[in-house]
């Protein structure tokens, strides 16, 4: 073996803040004293995080040449100039190596090891910029909080989902040419002896839903949108009255909608997640965007964690958002932001104490 080269992708899934990485592609460019061999890999090096080339010591006087023009094949194949770009491959040449350790399992294990350690540099400078939003989805329960929240996120309708525990999407979406991180825990159904003020106060925002065939929730979905304006006054808010599509059952005017919006100042709108209202994008979009302006949060980065996500797991329950390239993880909601709800109501509480 002379030199071997080939390319790999490493992956993070976009909405999981504990950056687990795996491996979804590996191409091979197998070895360069086979010639043509290299052109195999092209499609790889499109999408690839990093290549990697590596010589014996044997042809350690062409290596540097080599090497030089395939990488510039590289960078040329995927349409991006490696040196400049942002989003251009993370190109790693390494050493020459001994000939007695130029084993594929070693080259392989050696340059992760290397495209972790610098992919974790260059990401850990991008994430600090991207801000974080989290928004609740709350309302009575069977409004269709889970189908809203699922078809703002993968433009997807979902007829039947039956959950007993709140569940908490993750996803990164591009909103205005800018990344956002967004958080929406969809509440499981919220009773007013029951009202999720954990989920208020660990919000930047909320959406409150109601169905317009039925006045209970109207009824409900006024009250939470009072108690919510109540322990977070400037919290930008939408109520949403869903299942417009269901006309004949209507038992919701749409003024007494309009009405209640009005007089909690939130913006409101009848929408139709079956039929794919406009409305449910604007709603989410303008919340974000509110909050994107004020809140400028950064995530946490473990190196450890992504490592150990690395040699060990891939996260099984990751579906892939084909419509818009992103991903969206749905996991239990946990302790994890137990820490940001006590700070909001100890800052409320002692508001109100003043
Ligand atoms: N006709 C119609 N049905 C809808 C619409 N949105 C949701 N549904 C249906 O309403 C039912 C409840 O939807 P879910 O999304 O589970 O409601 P939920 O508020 O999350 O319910 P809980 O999990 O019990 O809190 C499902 O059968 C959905 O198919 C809509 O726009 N039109």
């Amino acid at each position: 073996m002379d030199i071997v080269m080939g390319a790999l992708n490493l992956c993070r899934p976009a909405g999981d803040p504990s950056a687990s990485f795996f491996i979804s592609t590996l191409t091979d460019g197998g070895s360069l004293t086979r010639g043509p061999a290299a052109t195999c890999w092209h499609r790889g090096v499109a999408i690839a995080t990093g290549i990697y080339i590596y010589t014996s010591a044997s042809s350690a006087a062409s290596f540097s040449s080599t090497a030089d023009r395939f990488l510039d094949k590289a960078a040329a194949s995927s349409g991006k100039n490696a040196s400049t770009q942002s989003h251009a491959p993370l190109i790693i040449r390494a050493s020459l190596l001994d000939s007695r350790r130029c084993s594929s399992t070693i080259i392989l294990k050696n340059f992760v090891e290397e495209a972790l350690t610098v992919l974790l540099k260059k990401m850990k400078t991008e994430e600090k910029t991207i801000p974080k939003v989290r928004i609740a989805v709350i309302g009575k329960s069977n409004v269709g909080k889970s189908a809203l929240t699922v078809r703002y996120l993968t433009r997807r309708y979902i007829g039947e989902y039956r959950s007993n525990t709140d569940l908490l999407y993750r996803q990164i979406l591009t909103i205005n040419n800018t990344s956002l991180e967004v958080e929406i825990v969809d509440v499981c159904s919220c009773d007013l002896e029951a009202f999720p003020e954990e989920a208020i106060y660990w919000a930047d925002a909320a959406i409150v839903v109601y169905d317009i065939t039925c006045r209970t929730s109207f009824s409900q979905a006024s009250d939470m949108l009072h108690k919510v304006l109540q322990l977070r006054p400037q919290m930008p808010t939408v109520l949403l009255g869903n299942k417009a599509d269901l006309e004949h059952l209507r038992q919701v005017d749409q003024t007494e909608g309009r009405t209640i919006g009005i007089q909690n100042n939130c913006t409101f709108h009848e929408v139709s997640v079956a039929e794919n209202s406009a409305a449910i994008y604007q709603s989410f979009d303008m919340v974000l965007n509110e909050c994107r302006q004020s809140t400028q949060k950064t995530r946490k980065f473990s190196v450890s964690k992504m490592i150990g996500t690395l040699i060990g797991n891939v996260n099984p329950k990751v579906v892939p958002d084909t419509k818009q390239g992103g991903t969206v993880v749905v996991c239990h909601k946990s302790d994890l932001y137990k820490s940001r709800v006590l700070r909001r109501r100890q800052n409320f509480t002692a508001t109100a104490s003043l």
